[in-house]
């Protein structure tokens, strides 16, 4: 116990002295911030951005790799697209914005670190534990904050796998408590789910690219109202719809406070 202690104050220790280091040196401008960085929005940056005065740099899941489909690939790219766009021979900033995922959320989160190690320092986000890429929950998301909505791209990995051929009713409520979830922390800050009503409508084959979208329908007091949608990628179809309630919680919360 007391070594555990004399461990996380090090480690606070250190990371204090890597941040003053940096704010000394000026440090704190775009330039020396990895690329990624700079194409995320407030948000992302205030979740991730004591990322990069650390040593490593988090592994971004929601990257395209070798097992995606060209389906994938292809929605990734448009939704990619709308992130930028050019105005007056000049690029800008899109409404839309591709949030980075990385696999430990506490830990990447700003002063994060150390408690992350006091804190199950094996935990590891659920949809982001399978290492085999395309084996599990290969997704990413794109937020578009001022429409309050967003859209996830989803390709659901053969150990997903539930009634033969099709997606486990249970993977499929994962992605839609992630996405709802993520849409709710950035509109509202930390929450969690206090409710989510599923409607499974027709089955997802295992290896397929289903979009997710979701929107918010409400904000009353500190309960968040998400709506959700699973489509197939054209929209044609739909495979589930659902509704989540978060409430904004303290973080304290989260330590029985
Ligand atoms: C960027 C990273 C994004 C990552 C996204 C990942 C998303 C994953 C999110 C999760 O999976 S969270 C894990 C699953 N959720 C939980 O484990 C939550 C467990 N439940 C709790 O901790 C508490 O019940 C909760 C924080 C949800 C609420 O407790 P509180 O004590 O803060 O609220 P309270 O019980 O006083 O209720 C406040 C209001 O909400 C209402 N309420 C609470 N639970 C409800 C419910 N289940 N259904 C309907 N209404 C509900 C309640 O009636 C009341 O309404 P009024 O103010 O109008 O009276």
């Amino acid at each position: 116990m007391l070594r555990q202690g004399l461990y996380v104050v090090r480690g606070l220790y250190r990371d204090g002295l890597k941040l003053i280091r940096l704010a000394g040196q000026q440090s704190f401008n775009r330039a020396h911030l990895p690329a990624s960085y700079c194409h995320q929005p407030i948000g992302v940056r205030a979740l991730t951005m004591s990322s990069w005065p650390f040593s490593s740099k988090p592994r971004d899941y929601s990257l395209p790799n070798e097992s995606w489909s060209p389906e994938m690939q292809k929605l990734y790219d448009h939704y990619n697209a709308l992130c930028e766009v050019e105005e007056e021979g000049e690029k800008k900033r899109g409404a839309w914005w591709r949030l980075p995922s990385y696999n430990r959320t506490l830990k990447y989160a700003t002063g994060g670190r150390c408690l992350s190690k006091l804190l199950q320092a094996k935990a590891r986000l659920f949809t982001r534990n399978i290492e085999e890429p395309g084996a599990g929950f290969e997704y990413v998301v794109f937020l578009n904050k001022p429409e309050k909505s967003c859209v996830c791209v989803f390709q659901a990995g053969h150990l997903l796998e539930g009634p033969p051929g099709h997606v486990h009713g249970g993977a499929i409520a994962t992605m839609i408590d992630s996405v709802t979830g993520t849409l709710a922390t950035y509109l509202s800050g930390p929450v969690m789910t206090a409710n989510l009503n599923m409607n499974y409508r027709s089955p997802i084959p295992l290896g397929s690219v289903v979009l997710v979208h979701c929107a918010l329908e409400k904000v009353e007091g500190r309960k968040t109202f998400i709506s959700c949608r699973v489509t197939s990628s054209d929209r044609a179809k739909l495979h589930t719809d659902a509704t989540g309630l978060f409430l904004t919680i303290n973080v304290g919360h989260l330590f029985g406070a």
